[in-house]
């Protein structure tokens, strides 16, 4: 039986970011990341803190209905990258739609698997500089138009925490106009305790107002998390 390492299950809760931030949701999420962004909000997904447990699609579906009920249609899967798992997730898709569940997916691009057509809410959230990761624009290119070829409901989300960041936001929207675009607050220090939503609304009012001024970015979306203005750091939220 094939198993998916999971470090959380969690909800019901809203989704806080991107195309379909305020839908409710539960969240499944993996372990195990390609990428390590300076500013990871979810780095105990692959920094060796904690251990994933390695799960069934069945044992997922039991951990959802236990925390959730019947109180939740939807599902994001997050990670960590989720696209590191290939025929494990494809199952637990499966699985989640036979039981009449929308899923959502929560990745940055840098690894394709055919059961991304099967996503009903696609993110793909490429890194700006301030990551210190690489982008691989012709991969992410390729990802782009499988998606769009597919009819894939999904966009773009790029978190920005300065300008260079914004000029890499740019380049994306450049190079893909037809795709929606959502610029998110980043979030510089997710470790602090506390309430974090003054000084993150300061990051989003700066942020609006560079994008309000750019007739480069006359299309895009601007958004806050929603939870961690909620909720701060905390996590399960
Ligand atoms: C934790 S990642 C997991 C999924 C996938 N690895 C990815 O990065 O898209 C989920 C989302 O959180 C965003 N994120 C992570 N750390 C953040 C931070 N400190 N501030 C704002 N967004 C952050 C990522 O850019 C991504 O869009
Ligand atoms: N409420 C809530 N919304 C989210 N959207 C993306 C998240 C993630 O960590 O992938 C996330 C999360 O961790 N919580
Ligand atoms: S790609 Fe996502 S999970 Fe991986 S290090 Fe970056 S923000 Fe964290
Ligand atoms: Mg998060």
């Amino acid at each position: 039986m094939s198993r998916i390492p999971v470090l959380e299950v969690f909800g019901p809760t809203i989704q806080g970011e991107g195309m379909v931030i305020g839908r409710k949701t539960m969240f499944v999420r993996t372990a195990g990341c390609d990428y390590r962004c300076a500013w990871c909000d979810s780095k105990f997904t692959w920094d060796g803190s904690e251990r994933a447990r390695m799960l069934t699609p069945d044992e997922v579906w039991a951990e959802l209905v236990a925390a959730g009920g019947r109180r939740f249609n939807h599902v994001t899967i997050s990670g960590g990258n989720p696209a590191l798992i290939r025929d494990p997730m494809a199952e637990l898709i499966a699985l989640l739609h036979g039981h009449g569940i929308r899923v959502g997916l929560e990745t940055q691009g840098s690894v394709w698997q055919d059961w991304f057509v099967e996503i009903d809410d696609l993110t793909i959230s490429p890194k700006p500089p301030s990551s210190g990761m690489d982008t691989d624009w012709a991969g992410l290119d390729v990802m782009v138009r499988r998606l769009s070829d597919h009819g894939v409901h999904f966009s773009l989300k790029v978190p920005i925490f300065d300008d260079t960041d914004l000029d890499y936001a740019r380049r994306v929207h450049r190079t893909w106009p037809e795709v929606p675009l959502y610029l998110s607050v980043g979030n510089p220090d997710p470790s602090a305790g506390g309430d974090v939503a003054a000084h993150l609304l300061a990051r989003l009012a700066w942020l609006v107002d560079r994008v309000v001024q750019d007739e480069a970015l006359n299309a895009v979306h601007v958004l806050p998390q929603l939870h961690t203005l909620l909720w701060g750091n905390r996590r399960g939220v």
